[in-house]
């Protein structure tokens, strides 16, 4: 029998390194808070198949990188995608890994009351960015995921298809509201430019947030297009963007057996089940950036 072996990928996940920016003695501090995975790719088949580690970077290692890199780096610790790049151009030097994949999470702190050295977390989103390098190519996508938004009107979902098991009743005028994770591709022309990744977020959580407000809904899959073609307006150098959006259902009470009217006013905040809305919305047809994405997401 000769069984063979498929795509395989290794690392370190989940590195949380928090680096303070303390140089500078009469400067207020700064700190940034990334949880940071490594994932390799390559000539890494012996250690499968017959056990050799002879070309094993330990996941260790990894960790370690990760960790002297959040000094080492320099400014480009200060956004999650330079240090990604920073941590890929490090990895992919490694003469048995073909590809090296970093991923971070990065959660948002805001100073405290104007202070120099106290913090509120922000549990609004969290930012993230993978970066993917091979030997001649880099991929930056960011992102961000949590970003909790709910509109209590200008949303209508009528007109579906129906058929014996369709319950739903239509409605012209219903709770919207969702946790969006998005995430957008840059164009590779674009990255050796040196983009500006902070205002970059900032302007894509701008036009995601805007959007949703703005837009008048007629689904939640009407919304994401607009949010997606607001994102592509704001920011020139993304090619996609790529949500996944649970419906967080509200379902309107029904009040009348206490002889209560309820005209949109109270509802059921329910959890489970969702509907789980996902699209990709690209620049122009030809726009394919798949491989920048972890084969291993679910999305
Ligand atoms: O915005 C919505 N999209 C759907 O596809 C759907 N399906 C459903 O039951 N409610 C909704 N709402």
């Amino acid at each position: 029998m000769s069984y063979v072996l498929g795509h395989n990928q290794y690392g370190k996940a989940e590195v949380h390194v928090v680096r303070v920016f303390r140089d500078d003695p009469d400067a207020p501090h700064e700190l940034v808070d990334y949880n940071v995975s490594v994932s390799l790719t390559g000539d890494f088949d012996d250690a499968h198949t017959s056990g050799d580690q002879a070309k094993v970077l330990t996941t260790d290692a990894c960790k370690n990188t990760v960790n002297a890199f959040a000094k080492e780096a320099g400014d480009a610790v200060r956004e999650p995608e330079s240090f990604a790049v920073a941590l890929a151009d490090h990895f992919i030097e490694v003469p048995q890994v073909s590809a090296a994949r970093i991923t971070v999470d990065a959660v948002p702190w805001v100073r405290s009351h104007g202070h120099a050295h106290a913090f509120v977390k922000n549990g609004d989103y969290v930012r993230t960015a993978t970066v993917t390098r091979t030997a001649d190519d880099t991929s930056v996508v960011s992102g961000l995921k949590e970003l909790t938004v709910l509109k209590t009107t200008d949303s209508e979902f009528h007109g579906f298809y129906q058929d014996k098991y369709t319950t739903l009743q239509p409605t012209n005028d219903r709770i919207m509201a969702t946790a969006v994770t998005a995430q957008w591709a840059h164009d590779g022309a674009d990255i050796g430019t040196g983009i500006d990744w902070g205002k970059a977020f900032d302007e894509v959580l701008d036009a995601i947030t805007g959007s949703f407000a703005a837009a008048y809904s007629y689904a939640l899959q009407h919304t994401l297009w607009e949010m997606g073609t607001a994102v592509l307006d704001a920011v020139p150098s993304i090619a996609e963007v790529r949500f996944s959006c649970p419906n967080k259902h509200h379902f309107v009470v029904d009040l009348s057996p206490f002889g209560v009217e309820n005209n949109c006013e109270v509802h059921h905040a329910a959890d489970r089940p969702y509907g789980l809305i996902e699209a990709t919305i690209k620049r122009s047809e030809d726009v394919d950036m798949s491989s920048a994405y972890d084969p291993g997401q679910a999305w």
